[in-house]
């Protein structure tokens, strides 16, 4: 292995995301990134212990699609690698299911994926996301109002997913195939101006000439607020039972909430009922809650379509009081 293969490998392994002693499936498309991978992989499987099957779907959208077909199963005939492949109709799936063709294509491309893992008895699918993708991912995603939760996507490792170049630059990537004389196919839709991650892609070629090290800043930034997730989430799973529950009939609240905790309780409370988790809503509802918290119950309130009731009794601070006053509910 080169010093940058090293690198790589030093950065995954380094923080317990790597996979290893196992069979992987090497998601491959044919474009730069994922060739790069199946490079990496190949060059660093003995010390890994893996054994690698490579996966190839064609979606059946692009004329170049059999070009791209042609390309993985040549690398995988002279590599002798065994190679798994499908056609996917993208367009069918879409139209049933109301999606755009992007989505279709990705939904229809991972349960085919995680059923071939699943046959083939693989630790993981392997995919060549990077550093740049991480980027995009996160601004598309802040810009749709998603919140904190949307610094942390394309985690290394997320599922059966496992993304081993998620700290490599694509352009890194490319000089890496070009010295290595691999030929990879330009997927055409990447310069489709029309879908919103390439108008991402040309706006930020001038933020990234102004700020080489963003990409990388975005990723420590992943980094500890993941932190400070994996803390609050085990601070919010330690108060369920004895400071928030939720039931049938709703979201069952003790007293006196204060600052964030509301919040995070609303997060995880509406995760588990499949309830809009818009980061505005659920400060807005958590600031009209907070007041009436710290009271006893009294008459039913309402706010926006949610319903705030108050079934405890006694006086505000009896043994018998119920544990959880309060009940929130969609009206
Ligand atoms: N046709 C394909 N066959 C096999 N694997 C694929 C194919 N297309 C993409 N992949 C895998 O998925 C990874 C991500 O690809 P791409 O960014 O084009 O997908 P996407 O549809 O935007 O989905 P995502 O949200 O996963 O990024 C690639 O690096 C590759 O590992």
């Amino acid at each position: 292995m080169n010093r940058r293969e090293t690198q790589w490998l030093g950065e995954v392994l380094g923080r317990g995301d790597g996979v290893r002693d196992g069979r992987v499936l090497v998601a491959c498309s044919g474009g730069g990134d994922s060739l790069a991978l199946l490079s990496f992989l190949w060059a660093a499987r003995r010390s890994l212990g893996l054994e690698l099957v490579v996966a190839h779907a064609d979606h059946g959208l692009r004329p170049e699609a059999r070009e791209e077909a042609a390309l993985v199963r040549d690398l995988c005939r002279s590599a002798d690698l065994d190679l798994v492949e499908a056609s996917l109709d993208v367009r069918a799936h879409a139209k049933a299911t109301g999606q755009g063709l992007e989505t279709a294509a990705r939904e229809l491309r991972w349960g085919w994926l995680r059923a071939q893992a699943e046959s083939c008895s693989a630790l993981a699918v392997a995919t060549g996301h990077t550093l740049d993708d991480h980027t995009e991912t996160v601004l598309v995603r802040l810009a749709r109002g998603g919140g904190a939760g949307c610094l942390t996507p394309l985690a290394a490792r997320q599922g059966p997913r496992w993304s081993p170049l998620i700290q490599a630059r694509r352009s890194d990537l490319r000089a890496y195939l070009k010295a290595k004389g691999v030929a990879w196919r330009e997927d055409a839709s990447n310069a489709n101006p029309f879908t919103p991650r390439n108008r991402w892609r040309v706006l930020l070629d001038p933020m990234r000439r102004e700020a080489p090290s963003l990409d990388a800043h975005l990723w420590e930034t992943h980094l500890q607020v993941e932190e400070l997730a994996a803390f609050k989430d085990a601070q919010v799973a330690r108060w369920r039972g004895t400071r928030w529950d939720v039931d049938p009939g709703g979201l069952r609240l003790a007293r006196g909430w204060a600052g964030p905790e509301l919040r995070w309780v609303l997060d995880a409370a509406f995760q588990e009922r499949d309830w809009p988790r818009e980061a505005a809503l659920l400060r807005d509802l958590a600031a009209w809650m907070l007041p009436h918290l710290v009271r006893r119950p009294g008459a039913p309130k309402t706010w926006g379509g949610w319903h705030l009731s108050g079934t405890g009794e006694g006086p505000a601070d009896s043994a018998q009081e119920s544990l959880f006053p309060w009940t929130l509910k969609r009206c």
